[in-house]
């Protein structure tokens, strides 16, 4: 069974783990250096319930720890056996929600401990784009709706099919993201525009998308993941400790004192490899008064 219309069985082999997911298919390149993470529940439109939401966060974070991986694809795998329709994603299954949240479905294996039982943690997932030290690129092959629209928006590029569609539906169904979802969308698109797509909750179309910035490029629907794969490739020719920093720095501004402690702890990191810090730890090991006379006030 193909994994979707436009994967391309040639450039993938299967990611660590992935034969235990069920609501998603993760590939990495047969070069190792980019991972293809995807919803796959077509007849949804690719909506999450928690479950997806587990596997998701899983995979991702497999990939944030894969030393060579340096590019994520995060897209939909389409299209629905049912009507044809393709998605990104369409944001939490309204079939399972609670009153507290998502709910776990009730045949799985061990019944859901209370403490999860309703989970709203597509939020950890929205974090972990924003913070893993790689890019992540949503590669939009029809809907992205809803919670599904706010993925696309945390994502670092996105890039879509002509044929993609939008539409914040999150006050349609009573729900809000009021965090990336919506305040960053407004940095990237500016106040009056981020409020309209979400006030009107209106379908919008790539090109339009594109025209308000939120989208990167829009390109041939056939030619969705091979121009995805082609963008990955050029990051991945940039030094990964430049594109690591500049994506914490683009995130700082909007990341208030974590944005500041991300950024911060990368610059440690550099500042480790120094003779000048190198000095420091072997003064303090060797019991003596550190010699910082070969490292000037530079200015
Ligand atoms: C996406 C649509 C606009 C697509 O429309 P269309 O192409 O006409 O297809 P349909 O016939 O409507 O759908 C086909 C089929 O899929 C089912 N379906 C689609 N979306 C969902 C869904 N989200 N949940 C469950 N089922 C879905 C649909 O019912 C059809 O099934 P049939 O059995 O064949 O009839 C349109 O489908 C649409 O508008 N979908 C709903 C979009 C939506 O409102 N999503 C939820 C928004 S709220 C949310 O995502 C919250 C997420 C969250 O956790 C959160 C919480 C707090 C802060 C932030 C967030 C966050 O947003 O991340």
């Amino acid at each position: 069974m193909s994994v979707s219309e436009l994967f391309d069985p040639s450039e993938w082999v299967p990611a660590p783990g992935a034969a235990a997911y069920t609501d998603i298919t993760a590939h990495t390149s047969t070069d190792g250096r980019i991972a293809r993470i995807a919803f796959d529940r077509p007849e949804v439109r690719n909506a999450f319930r928690p479950h997806t939401v587990d596997e998701l966060y899983r995979a991702l974070d497999i990939a944030r720890q894969d030393p060579k991986i340096g590019v994520v694809l995060l897209t939909g795998n389409g299209p629905s056996a049912k009507d044809g329709g393709w998605a990104f994603c369409s944001g939490g299954d309204q079939r399972i929600r609670g009153r507290d949240g998502y709910t776990y479905a009730s045949d799985e294996a061990t019944a859901p401990d209370p403490a999860r039982a309703g989970r709203l943690h597509i939020l950890e997932v929205q974090r972990l784009i924003r913070f893993m030290p790689k890019v992540v690129i949503a590669v939009i092959p029809g809907w992205a709706a809803g919670g599904g629209h706010s993925l696309h928006i945390v994502c670092d590029l996105s890039i879509a099919s002509e044929r993609a569609k939008f539409k914040q539906t999150d006050a349609d169904v009573g729900s809000f993201d009021a965090g990336y979802g919506s305040a960053y969308m407004a940095r990237q698109v500016g106040q009056k525009v981020a409020r309209e797509v979400f006030f009107l909750a209106e379908e919008y179309s790539a090109q339009r998308a594109y025209e308000m910035g939120a989208v990167n490029r829009v390109v041939a629907h056939d030619d969705l993941e091979k121009e995805a794969v082609a963008m990955a490739r050029t990051i991945l020719g940039k030094s990964p400790t430049a594109i690591r920093m500049l994506k914490f720095a683009f995130n700082a501004i909007d990341d208030g004192m974590v944005g500041q402690q991300v950024f911060a702890g990368e610059a440690t990191r550099l500042a480790y490899g120094t003779d000048e810090a190198v000095e420091g730890r072997d003064a303090f090991l060797e019991k003596r008064e550190p010699d910082w006379s070969p490292y000037p006030y530079q200015f």
